[in-house]
């Protein structure tokens, strides 16, 4: 029998809890079984109770206070302790049906999806061995990003970052996408969407002065110039030639507010783990069994 999973990631504040909410209202309103984990362990409110909660192994404010670590620090210790400790979240896993879809909620903080290695051992655990979740990484990126394009190119690397490390099904969304509604052309959001690298030159925000404006890079030791806005172009406009280049990134729009919009980022996943192909045909009635017993 096989699991189905996503596991929602992004920086802090990207909208994953929020995310995660709208999904998991999105499963019940379509009949859809649900298990909602949240291996955050530093969240405090929840429109939906996990089923699953880290915190009820360890919490990031207990370790801060016993261990005298930040919260970085401690984050990382949360997870390794997770990794000690893996039948508080495997065991629940076990009894998981292949009608549910399993929504795990992540921490925000960055470090974890860029250079320690417990989030790619803890995805080898829930994919392989005798879980076998077929699992698809939603990556989310707050669109407001996209009114100041460096910033919008950063945040696509770390999405990279998290695609190559975790090396599993993956796919990138541009949250809050009503914050941007009137904003940004619609024209200009595809550019966004399908990543265009000429974005970077057609900056309106942007000023001439910005090409000789070595001021701000220089070495405070040294007062060396390290780097002039103009070099700082150039390579602003190589990470984004790679990344359209090789079409590395593309995301989709997310309005939590809009069905539509739920629906088709659902279907993207759903494509990713095969969810559909494993599938029996169902009685309605079977169904409305088992969302009442939930
Ligand atoms: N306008 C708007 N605000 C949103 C949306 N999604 C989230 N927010 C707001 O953004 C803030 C952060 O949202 P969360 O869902 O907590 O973000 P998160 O990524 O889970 O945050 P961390 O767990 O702290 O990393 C909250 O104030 C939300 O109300 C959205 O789609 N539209």
């Amino acid at each position: 029998m096989s699991k189905y999973g996503t596991l929602v990631m992004g920086p802090a504040g990207a909208g994953k809890s929020t995310f995660c909410t709208a999904l998991i209202q999105h499963l019940q309103n379509s009949k859809r079984p649900c298990f909602y984990v949240n291996l955050d362990p530093a969240a405090e409110e929840f429109a939906f109770e996990p089923d699953l909660d880290i915190k009820d192994l360890i919490s990031l404010e207990d370790v801060m206070e016993e261990m005298s670590l930040g919260p970085n620090g401690g984050l990382i210790y949360c997870f390794e302790f997770l990794m000690e400790n893996l039948d508080f979240l495997t065991d629940p896993l076990e009894d998981v049906t292949e009608d549910y879809l399993i929504v795990f909620d992540m921490p925000g903080q960055i470090e974890l999806y860029t250079h320690v290695p417990v989030l790619p051992n803890l995805v080898k655990v829930l994919m392989q061995g005798s879980l076998n979740i077929r699992m698809c990484a939603a990556y989310l990126l707050e669109a407001t990003f996209v009114i100041d394009r460096p910033k919008f190119f950063s945040g696509t690397l770390s999405a990279m970052s998290a695609m190559m490390m975790l090396e599993m099904p993956h796919i990138n969304i541009l949250s809050k996408m009503d914050l941007v509604k009137g904003q940004v052309a619609r024209r200009d959001l595809q550019r966004f969407v399908d990543v265009d690298a000429d974005l970077i030159d057609d900056d309106p925000s942007r000023k001439p002065s910005d090409e000789e404006d070595s001021k701000n890079y220089r070495d405070p030791a040294t007062k060396e110039s390290l780097m002039s806005g103009s070099a700082f172009h150039k390579l602003n406009k190589a990470v984004a030639e790679l990344i359209d280049g090789f079409s590395m990134v593309s995301f989709l729009k997310l309005d939590v507010q809009d069905e539509d919009s739920l629906g088709a980022i659902l279907s993207y996943i759903d494509d990713a783990t095969q969810y559909h192909e494993a599938q029996e045909p169902r009685e309605p009635k079977e169904f409305d069994a088992d969302m009442e017993e939930q």
